[in-house]
């Protein structure tokens, strides 16, 4: 074993050791992910670890994959999922806590599988921000957060990606009766509203047999 793998392998065994609660957040971009996270940390103590926001860290940290990462994100594709699960993995072990919202991630299926093998967790439900696309591309064109990708011909190409790769993703934890989907075209208070009623009836409640 080379000693990346062995350092991966550490990583992978110190998560876990903590077993980890993992509650995946999807949705289209400008559903309202990242802004409901945020939300949900404050007061169901939760770490927030955007799948978006870790790679664009890691470009501006000047790493060796920065370029690739930055065109790739440029064009809306989707990063490898190596790239990904590390920088998880590694905002996993450093947060301390042990119950994680992971946003925009898995974005397709390499993402879910490559996840699924390399940590070994299931996730303990998957949120759906299910919201038309007019209000979506209406929500990221007024976003003002500098994104390069926040442009109309990228975004058409998010969409795209959402629609082909991502929905999928979704459809297989669907079947798995995993899914909790939100009306996330409502307002900001009505989208948190849903979500405190998930987060106080499904997290943390014990399953007898
Ligand atoms: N329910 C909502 N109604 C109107 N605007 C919203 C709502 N939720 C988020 N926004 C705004 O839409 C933009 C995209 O939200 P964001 O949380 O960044 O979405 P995502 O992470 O899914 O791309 C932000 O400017 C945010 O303030
Ligand atoms: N799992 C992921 C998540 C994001 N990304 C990249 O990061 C970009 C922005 O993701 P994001 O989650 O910040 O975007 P929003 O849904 O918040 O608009 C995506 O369009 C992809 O290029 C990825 O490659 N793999
Ligand atoms: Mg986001």
């Amino acid at each position: 074993m080379g000693t990346a793998d062995a350092a991966s392998k550490d990583v992978t065994v110190r998560l876990a050791e903590r077993k980890p609660i993992v509650v995946f957040v999807l949705g289209g971009p400008g559903s309202g992910k990242g802004t409901q996270c945020a939300n949900i940390v404050q007061h169901f103590g939760y770490t927030h670890l955007s799948a978006g926001d870790l790679l664009r860290a890691e470009c501006n940290s000047g790493s060796e994959n920065g370029t690739m990462i930055q065109n790739m994100m440029n064009e809306g594709k989707i990063v490898p999922s190596e790239v990904t699960i590390e920088l998880l993995q590694k905002a996993m072990l450093e947060s301390g806590n042990n119950k994680f919202l992971i946003d925009g991630f898995p974005r397709n299926e390499e993402n879910r599988a490559a996840f699924e093998a390399v940590t070994k967790i299931e996730p303990e439900f998957v949120l759906f921000f299910n919201c038309p696309q007019e209000e979506m591309e209406r929500r990221i064109l007024n976003r003002n957060q500098g994104r390069e990708d926040d442009n109309i011909e990228t975004i058409r190409k998010r969409f795209k990606v959402f629609e082909e790769s991502s929905l999928p993703v979704i459809e297989y934890y669907k079947a798995r009766g995993k899914v909790r989907e939100i009306d996330a075209a409502k307002s900001i208070e009505e989208v948190f509203d849903a979500l405190k009623v998930i987060f106080t009836t499904t997290v943390g409640k014990v399953v007898t047999t």
